[in-house]
Formats: C-alpha cells, sequence, structure tokens
C-alpha cells in the first residue's frame, strides 16, 4: 500500500517538553528501535496502515520541546488532526508544563484537534513523579484520551498510535475532523511502510 493510495489521511504531532521522549515513542511506532535522537527541530515520518480493513496514510512531526524551537513547531500545529500531548512520569516539571501547552494548542491548533496525554517512561517505576491518578484526574478534566508508555519497553507505544488512528477514522466518519488534505506543511520525511490491525475500545 503507497501513501498515494489511501481511505483516510492523518497529520499526528508531537508536543512536549525537550527530553520527555517524544521522538523515542515516535522511532518506536515507525521503526520499531529505541536509541538516543539527536536533535532536529522537527521532524517527520510517512507510512500507511491498514486499520479495520481501511488503509490510513500518516504524517507524524516529531517537534522539539526546547523553547527556542518554539515558533517554528507552533506552524505544524494548524493542521494537525491529532495532537498527542507527551510528559515524562519521572519529571513533575514537565507534568506542571501541561497547562502551558494546552495554551499553546488552543492558541494555535484547530478546536476540532484530538489531543492524547501520554505519560512516558514508565519502566523508571523507581522514579516515578506523576502518579496515574493525577494524571488521569487532569486528562479527564481536559476531557483528553490518557494512556502511559513506555518507548524503550515499547509498552503501549503501538496502541497509542492504533487507538488514536481508530479514534481519528471514527471522527472523519463524522466529519467532525480538521480538513487538513491541502494544507502545506513543511519538511520531507523518511517512508515506513507497515501493517497492522486494531480494534479502538
Ligand atoms: N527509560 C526511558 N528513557 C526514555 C524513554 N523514552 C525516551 N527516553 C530517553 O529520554 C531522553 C529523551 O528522549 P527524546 O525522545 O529525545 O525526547 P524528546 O521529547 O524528543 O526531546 P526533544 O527533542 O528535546 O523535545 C533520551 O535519553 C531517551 O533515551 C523511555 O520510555 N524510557
Amino acid at each position: 500500500m503507497s501513501m498515494e493510495d489511501y481511505d483516510f489521511l492523518f497529520k499526528i504531532v508531537l508536543i512536549g517538553n525537550a527530553g520527555v521522549g517524544k521522538t523515542c515513542l515516535v522511532r518506536r511506532f515507525t521503526q520499531r528501535c529505541f536509541f538516543q535522537p539527536k536533535p532536529a527541530p522537527v521532524e517527520q515520518f510517512r507510512g500507511s496502515k491498514l486499520v479495520n480493513g481501511l488503509s490510513i496514510a500518516l504524517k507524524i512531526w516529531d517537534t522539539a520541546g526546547q523553547e527556542r524551537f518554539r515558533s517554528i513547531t507552533q506552524s505544524y500545529y494548524r493542521s494537525a488532526n491529532a495532537l498527542i500531548l507527551t510528559y515524562d512520569i519521572t519529571c513533575e516539571e514537565s507534568f506542571r508544563c501541561l497547562p502551558e501547552w494546552l495554551r499553546e494548542i488552543e492558541q494555535y491548533a484547530s478546536n476540532k484537534v484530538i489531543t492524547v496525554l501520554v505519560g512516558n517512561k514508565i519502566d523508571l517505576a523507581d522514579k516515578r513523579e506523576v502518579s496515574q491518578q493525577r494524571a488521569a484526574e487532569f486528562s479527564e478534566a481536559q476531557d483528553m484520551y490518557y494512556l502511559e508508555t513506555s518507548a524503550k519497553e515499547s509498552d503501549n507505544v503501538e496502541k497509542l498510535f492504533l487507538d488514536l488512528a481508530c479514534r481519528l477514522i471514527s471522527e472523519a466518519r463524522q466529519n467532525t475532523l480538521v480538513n487538513n488534505v491541502s494544507s502545506p506543511l513543511p519538511g520531507e520525511g523518511k517512508s515506513i511502510s507497515y501493517l497492522t490491525c486494531c480494534n479502538f475500545n
């Protein structure tokens, strides 16, 4: 299945503080590996997937969390169908910054965007600073889907992207998604191709 031959095209952007593991989450999902990434303001990954019998093209933008890149990364919010807002469960500061990220989303993203809250690095359980309950309460108050992951151990990473794809399909069918098919975003990416099926609960 090529990128040109799809039933739906979805654009997903990862945001969150520097060092929370955004790049590692994307690499784990797209390349099934975990390694020390090199810093870049924005990196694009493209690929296609079969989800519940539908061919889904995904464009995933991994943005840098550092303050100095913010003006570049903000331009990627506008046409995103979904935002993966990531924090590090071992870093209280990355959780405390979430309201700041939500303000950015409100300012720069479409009001139809789907936002998922992700607490990454659950393999470091003994260093946990943000409890699951606190994060669940926060996500519920903000009406966000919430999941904890480990890019290192591959826990819930596939589930994160596939659940999101299923949710995007459902919203697209109801015509409530950001219509971004023709929106011009910069950046050539790495092409990937993979095939999996999923069910969204
Ligand atoms: N133990 C553990 N370490 C992780 C995990 N995910 C990422 N890391 C480590 O956290 C550090 C930062 O990971 P990145 O993926 O570069 O984080 P980022 O959010 O993309 O950072 P910026 O690009 O600076 O915004 C790296 O040293 C990773 O190896 C994880 O699930 N578990």
